[in-house]
């Protein structure tokens, strides 16, 4: 079934979160708007909550107020990181406001091992004395100073961690190779907001101006890139028409070009992207995912459903994770046809996909597994969809407006 109509974007999810985060190092409330109704939200909360910050969440108004000057500990238990990967985003705001936290390590997940590494060292850059023990990172520092990052590869959360903590060290930090992605400048915008120092947000060289405060502020949450996508690719793939309403089409660029080669119709106008695919069916495109401006992981699943049921055969290559091809098998039992070779999977379209249960194994694998579902003949029940919630809100409302057959079962 084609989809038709308007969809309205939600918040960021991966600009919420370092936001949410970033709140510690205030001394004055913050006051955050367009916040997504999403698990991990609900998680940030709780770890926020914690800590001793007061926060209260209006669900209806999209707004969290946190105001942290209650916070009393400094750790980040295991139990919330983790369910919570970005839990390890409090590292530096606490030690910068603080002079100490103590975070549980993450581990790894479904889609890869994902160290910190970078994130210590660059607080280590900075003065922070860290030791990692008993399955936590144990850091300290009277103050921060400011200092030269310079990350040998790209990492968005190590990038974040970093900026947050500089804000309120002594001195200048440079932080060279920095991520670009939308996310970083949406938290530079609110850590300016704050009262930060900081330039370069966006590009990959950073240069923060520590202060001795930050006071309370407020900030509005920019849309989600990567929900903009999935719905973009929904209506790619059923060849309907749909337009993503409060979007940020220069945060999608590399997105819209693929859609375009897939042969859909593009128009941008303002914060409005709509896609047209009525009549045709896809072309298989060629994916390489890269940091930010490159295309991003975060949409490679969705684009693998796309090339499952499109013309031709299209390569997608992971650079970014080790192991973020666990959406292929659960493809597989929808009848695609998908070869893996290392970090290369070469996708052949198929007329159609038929519908059976499948697992989702992580968040963007959920979305990928909703969007050949749409797709398949006959039905698809998809199970453990807890991870679908960490990052899409109410994505099963959404499409059901836009035409298709999906309801929430238990
Ligand atoms: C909450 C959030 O914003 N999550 C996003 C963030 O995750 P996250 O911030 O975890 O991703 P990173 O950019 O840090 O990871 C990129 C690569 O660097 C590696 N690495 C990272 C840190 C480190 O200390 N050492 C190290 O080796 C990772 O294992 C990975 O291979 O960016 C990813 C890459 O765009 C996105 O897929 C995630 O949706
Ligand atoms: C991988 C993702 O998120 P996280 O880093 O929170 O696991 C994602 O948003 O696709």
């Amino acid at each position: 079934m084609p989809l038709q109509g308007e969809v309205r974007i939600s918040g960021a999810k991966n600009a919420v979160l370092p936001i949410l985060c970033a709140t510690l190092l205030a001394d004055g409330p913050v006051s955050i708007g367009n916040v997504p109704h999403l698990h991990d939200v609900v998680t940030t909360i709780k770890l926020l909550t914690g800590l001793g910050a007061t926060v209260t969440h209006d669900v209806e108004a999209c707004r969290v107020a946190v105001d942290p000057r209650t916070v009393q500990s400094h750790v980040a238990p295991y139990e919330l990181v983790r369910t919570m990967r970005a839990s390890v985003l409090v590292l530096g705001p606490l030690l910068a406001r603080h002079g100490a936290a103590e975070v549980s390590l993450p581990g790894g997940c479904a889609i890869g091992s994902r160290p910190v590494d970078l994130h210590i060292a660059a607080l280590e850059a900075l003065g922070a004395e860290i030791v990692v023990e008993h399955g936590f990172i144990k850091a300290r520092a009277d103050r921060l100073r400011g200092g030269r990052v310079a990350f040998d590869m790209v990492s968005v959360g190590a990038t974040e961690n970093v900026l947050m903590a500089a804000t309120l060290a002594e001195g200048t930090t440079v932080v060279e190779n920095a991520a670009r992605e939308p996310e970083i400048v949406d938290l530079a915008d609110c850590l300016v907001a704050m009262g930060a120092d900081i330039e370069g947000a966006g590009t990959s060289r950073i240069v923060v101006n520590g202060v001795d405060r930050l006071h309370g502020g407020a900030h509005e949450v920019i849309a989600d890139r990567i929900e903009t996508g999935t719905f973009l690719v929904a209506a790619a793939m059923t060849g309907g028409r749909v337009v993503a309403t409060h979007a940020r089409p220069d945060t999608l660029r590399a997105v819209l070009a693929k859609l375009a080669e897939s042969g859909a119709g593009v128009d941008v106008d303002g914060d409005r992207i709509t896609v047209d695919m009525r009549g045709r069916r896809p072309r298989a495109v060629d994916i390489t995912t890269e940091p930010h401006p490159g295309f991003p992981t975060d949409m490679q699943a969705q684009f693998m459903a796309l090339n499952c049921i499109a013309e031709g055969s299209g390569a997608i290559d992971e650079r970014i994770f080790e192991n973020r091809f666990m959406h292929v098998n659960e493809l597989l039992r929808l009848g695609a046809q998908i070869e893996i070779d290392g970090h290369r999977a070469v996708v052949t379209g198929v007329e159609r996909l038929t519908g059976a249960p499948v697992m989702a194994t992580d968040l963007r694998a959920s979305a990928s597994l909703i969007l050949a579902g749409l797709v398949a003949e006959g039905e698809t029940v998809i199970d453990r969809i807890y991870h679908l919630d960490r990052g899409y809100e109410h994505i099963e409302q959404k499409l059901s407006l836009l035409g298709a057959s999906i309801r929430r079962i238990g």
